[in-house]
């Protein structure tokens, strides 16, 4: 078992440079089966497990792909296949973004049913919702989502009951093939979103709106592969902007756009942190006392709810008494109990935490329990007295680049070791006191 280990104390300083946005690369690579012609090349491409995953679900459906050097060229020319299978969707619920593009391209997609997931049952019905109103017919059995339009898709009116940031996602990839025009109403507007209509617009896709609540999108006949690069990773960005604060450190956050970043600057900014615009990205500056700030996850451009956990670090230092109030996913405060092994005086009170801080953190063996909460139990470790091991890593490489080696070069006491090496180390420790 893999472990990071964070001993606590240390000031960050320096410049850390944000990857491509992990949210914005998988539903464009699921966009890529899309072109029937040429081939698609995505640059700034982050190397992270989910990556992997939906590169491996786009050769199960037939296309041939090849990542190297943060970039992907994807050949999706050849006749596709139809099935996800539940193995990759499985490690990776993004996996259900390529039913869009399937029922698009082949007017049938079959895939595995996602099921459950730490931060909620996430069900997708909206996205099944618009298929329907687009003239799929859709089926659940035998732990499979079938979708058929086999006289292909038409455009139509639909209205989202929340804005789904996947089923808006989903419905613009199935419908820029379909016959005449879609109008999605309470779209999702994430940062993302525009990514992704950028992309299809580059395709040859005509797709009005991302960005509004209102999408219109006019079906086309064909797309071509084209180059394109995938935004900064605001969630990332998001992430080292509370490690400088956290630490009471001073750190340039390269590439972090400020119009994606506005709930979360402004948050911090009520706590005292100084956070100044620069041409290559934000400046963060923390300050030694910190408010205590009462925050609410919404959709964007609400404050985001990627970024709940990690600010529930930064509140645990806080003066005073802060509340998070998560209204996006129900089950996502996993990582509180977590945080109460590290001394941290936090309790839930049904969609709220409630926090009374400073709180005098200590360094315990905790365990991540999703891709944000493994960033924020190891920013808390940057703080805690003594020494945090942090396990379960195979949700922080579903999100973040070398985040261990990223925080050590701005200073922190931090590696990630393997189990048997951290044996080795300590039994060599008490070997080396003895000599
Ligand atoms: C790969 C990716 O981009 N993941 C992001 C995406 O996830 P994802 O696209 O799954 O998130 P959604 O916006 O769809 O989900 C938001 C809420 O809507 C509910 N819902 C969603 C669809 C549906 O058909 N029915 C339904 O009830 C979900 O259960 C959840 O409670 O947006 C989330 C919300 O910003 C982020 O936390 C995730 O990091
Ligand atoms: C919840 C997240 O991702 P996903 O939707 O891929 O699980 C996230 O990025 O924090």
């Amino acid at each position: 078992m893999e472990k990071i280990i964070v001993r606590g104390g240390k000031r960050l300083s320096g410049t850390v440079k944000v990857e491509g946005a992990k949210n914005a690369v998988l539903p464009v690579l699921a966009a890529t089966l899309l072109a029937s012609d040429g081939k698609s090349v995505i640059r700034d491409v982050p190397t992270l497990s989910d990556v992997y995953t939906i590169n491996q679900v786009l050769r199960s459906l037939n296309a041939e792909v090849e990542f190297k050097n943060n970039t992907v060229v994807v050949d999706a020319s050849r006749e596709l296949e139809i099935e996800a299978p539940f193995e990759y969707v499985r490690k990776m619920r993004a996996s259900v973004l390529v039913m869009g593009s399937l029922l698009a391209r082949n007017g049938r997609s079959r895939v595995a049913l996602p099921g459950g997931c730490a931060i909620g049952s996430r069900p997708i019905d909206q996205h099944l919702k618009g298929f329907e109103a687009m003239g799929a017919t859709v089926k659940v059995g035998n732990g499979f989502i079938e979708a058929e339009a086999l006289d292909g898709l038409h455009g139509a009116k639909i209205y989202l009951d929340f804005p789904s940031v996947g089923a808006t996602e989903n419905i613009m990839m199935a419908a820029v093939l379909a016959k005449g025009i879609t109008t999605l109403e309470n779209a999702a507007k994430e940062p993302e979103i525009v990514d992704l209509a950028n992309f299809l617009n580059k395709m040859g896709a005509k797709v009005r709106g991302a960005g509004t609540g209102t999408i219109r999108i006019e079906g086309v006949n064909l797309l071509f592969g084209v180059e394109h690069s995938i935004i900064p990773d605001r969630v990332e960005a998001g992430t080292f902007m509370v490690a400088a604060a956290i630490t009471g450190g001073n750190v340039l956050v390269k590439g972090a756009v400020p119009e994606h970043l506005s709930s979360v600057i402004a948050k911090m900014e009520e706590m005292g942190v100084i956070i100044e615009e620069e041409e290559e990205g934000l400046r963060v500056i923390g300050p030694d006392k910190m408010k205590a700030v009462d925050i609410k996850t919404m959709p964007h451009p609400g404050f985001p709810t990627d970024m709940q956990s990690q600010m529930m670090a930064l509140l645990l230092r806080a003066q005073g008494t802060s509340m998070i109030t998560e209204t996006v996913f129900e089950n996502r405060f996993m990582h509180v109990e977590e945080f109460r092994r590290m001394n941290a005086d936090i309790k839930i009170d049904g969609r709220s935490v409630i926090m009374n801080g400073p709180s005098g953190l200590q360094g315990a063996e905790v365990a991540a329990t999703d891709l944000r909460a493994a960033a924020a139990l190891i920013l808390t470790g940057l703080v805690a007295d003594g020494v945090t091991r942090v396990t379960e890593l195979k949700h922080l490489d579903r999100g973040y680049v070398g985040f261990h080696e990223k925080l050590a070069a701005l200073g922190a006491d931090i590696e990630r070791v393997k189990e048997a090496d951290e044996i080795f180390a300590s039994e060599k420790f008490v070997s080396d006191m003895n000599a």
